[in-house]
């Protein structure tokens, strides 16, 4: 069984995803990232390039495998729109990272490009989080809110929960 870490772009999969997984000295792999090492592009390239569809069908096969190769796995956030991706997640431990539209929007200004939130951050982060929101709390076997919390500190409970003594 593998822990999964769900959420909308900015939520912190990846950041908080790698953090415990050393913590806890198991496996990792952030899916968006390892389609970019296959691919040899960046995802913001995939989607320019070959279009999302393209994009959708290569994340469903890696989401697929790295779930049954990896301990802590930290998915895209549009992964869970698609049945396929839905369906492997069963029998994992589903961890919705919560944030904020506030947050988010200021996390991702920070960060690489996301295809999908080009022109105008917010607006498209209120469109997306409508759509998506129901998805993941339906998914999440554990929910935890990150507003006003450094990676490190989501990441070090998520941790103590799961370590003994
Ligand atoms: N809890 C947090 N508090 C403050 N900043 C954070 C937090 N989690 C992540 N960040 C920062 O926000 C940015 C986005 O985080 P990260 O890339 O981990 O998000 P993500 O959920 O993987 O997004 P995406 O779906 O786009 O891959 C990074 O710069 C990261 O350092
Ligand atoms: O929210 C989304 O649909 C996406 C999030 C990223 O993790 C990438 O998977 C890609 O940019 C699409
Ligand atoms: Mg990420």
């Amino acid at each position: 069984m593998s822990i999964v870490l769900i959420g909308a772009p900015g939520a912190g999969k990846t950041s908080v995803g790698k953090r415990l997984a050393r913590k806890l000295g198991r496996t990792f792999v952030d899916v968006d990232q390892r389609i970019e090492e296959v691919v040899g592009k960046p995802v913001a390239e995939i989607f320019a390039e070959e279009g999302e569809a393209y994009f959708r069908q290569l994340e469903q096969e890696a989401t697929v495998e790295l779930l049954e190769t990896y301990d802590v796995v930290s998915l895209g956030g549009g992964a869970v729109m698609n049945p396929a991706v839905r369906d492997a997640l069963t029998g994992h431990e589903v961890i919705w990272l919560k944030v904020s539209i506030g947050q988010a929007t200021r996390r991702v200004g920070m960060n690489t490009v996301r295809p999908l939130l080009l022109g105008n951050v917010r607006g498209r982060l209120i469109e997306l989080l409508r759509e998506r929101t129901p998805v993941y709390e339906a998914l999440a076997t554990q929910v935890v809110d990150t507003d006003g919390r450094g990676s490190s500190e989501v990441a070090d409970q998520l941790a103590s929960e799961r370590t003994v003594g």
